[in-house]
């Protein structure tokens, strides 16, 4: 049964944050992606993640970004993708571990994508974006059983990893079939109004239009995705929802006076819009 994706989401999921916490408590998330040629991608969900609340974020990219993350969201840190102690230290001390934005599909990025589907553990969330999924795709890889998984597709995405094409995707049967088949529990399938695909239900966002229709959207949404995930761990699926609902909702609010809304707009409003939502404003 398809049923709309309300704002109520957002009152259920951003609560206020207890006095006595520390950033230990908001979810420690490891970001790996960003190429040469697709550093912004990176950039974008990193400023994002910081953004929608984090407690502890982790970029591991190619060195060539590092100046540019630093100027740009100084609150993350930093691994060279290329040192494999450090990455493989890194997968296994974060809580949430997002792949693909600006990943490539080179045979490195093949290397990154199978290395963290292979060590990720039960206690852990796997998010799957961009180039992450096209890899698995192109190389025939399933998630992993036992962690929580996230998979952010666009429509060619979602056509390459599961073999359904375009103009099937909105039979939501064939869908269900496929997720069984890949493992994953939650999908987010974006488009204008994306929807999300859960264990038992499918739901649709009814808010959101062709201002974002820009690169680097999609990068924003997995970062919002993966700090929400982090962060309110009481309820993953519900987490996701929200991430997915405030990230339009902010980009409706902004194109009444945007023709069309910058995704690094929506990852810096984000504190401002979640304490609104905190105190029902
Ligand atoms: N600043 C940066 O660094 C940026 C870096 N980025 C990074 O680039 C990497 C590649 O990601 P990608 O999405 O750009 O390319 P790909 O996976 O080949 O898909 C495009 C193909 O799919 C088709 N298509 C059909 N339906 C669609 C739909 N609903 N939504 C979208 N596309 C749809 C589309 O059709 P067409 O445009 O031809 O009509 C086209 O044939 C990835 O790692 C990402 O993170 C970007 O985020 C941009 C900013
Ligand atoms: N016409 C539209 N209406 C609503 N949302 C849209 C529209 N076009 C794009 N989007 C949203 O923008 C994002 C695009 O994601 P994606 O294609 O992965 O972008 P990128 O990889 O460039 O960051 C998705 O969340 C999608 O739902
Ligand atoms: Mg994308």
């Amino acid at each position: 049964m398809l049923s709309e994706l309300k704002s109520e989401i957002l009152h259920e999921v951003i609560l206020r944050r207890p006095d006595d916490s520390h950033k230990g408590n908001f979810g420690r998330v490891l970001l790996i992606g960003g190429n040469i040629q697709y550093g912004g991608a990176i950039l974008m969900a990193t400023q994002a993640t910081v953004g929608s609340g984090a407690g502890l974020t982790t970029v591991a990219t190619d060195l060539i970004n590092l100046t540019a993350l630093r100027s740009r969201t100084p609150e993350a840190m930093f691994v060279d993708w290329r040192n494999d102690e450090q990455l493989t230290t890194a997968i296994q001390t974060n809580d949430v571990i997002l792949i693909g934005p600006g990943l490539g599909t080179d045979e490195f990025a093949t290397q990154l994508v199978r290395k963290v589907l292979a060590s990720v553990n039960k206690d852990q969330i796997l998010i799957a974006d961009g180039s992450a999924l096209t890899v698995m795709a192109e190389n025939n890889l399933t998630f992993p059983r036992d962690t929580f998984t996230v998979a952010t597709p666009h429509q060619m995405e979602w056509a390459r990893l599961s073999g359904v094409q375009l103009n099937y995707q909105d039979n939501h049967q064939l869908n269900e079939v496929q997720r069984q088949i890949l493992n994953l529990d939650v999908l987010v399938l974006k488009q204008h109004h994306t929807l999300i695909y859960t264990e038992t239900e499918q739901k649709q966002l009814q808010i959101g239009g062709a201002y974002q229709a820009t690169g680097g959207m999609g990068d924003v949404l997995a970062g919002i995705v993966a700090g929400f995930a982090g962060q309110f761990k009481a309820n993953a699926t519900k987490a996701v929802e929200a991430a997915v609902y405030a990230h339009s909702a902010i980009a409706q609010e902004m194109a009444g006076h945007s023709y069309v809304v910058k995704p690094t707009f929506i990852a810096d409003s984000l504190p401002n819009y979640m304490a609104r939502i905190q105190s029902n404003l």
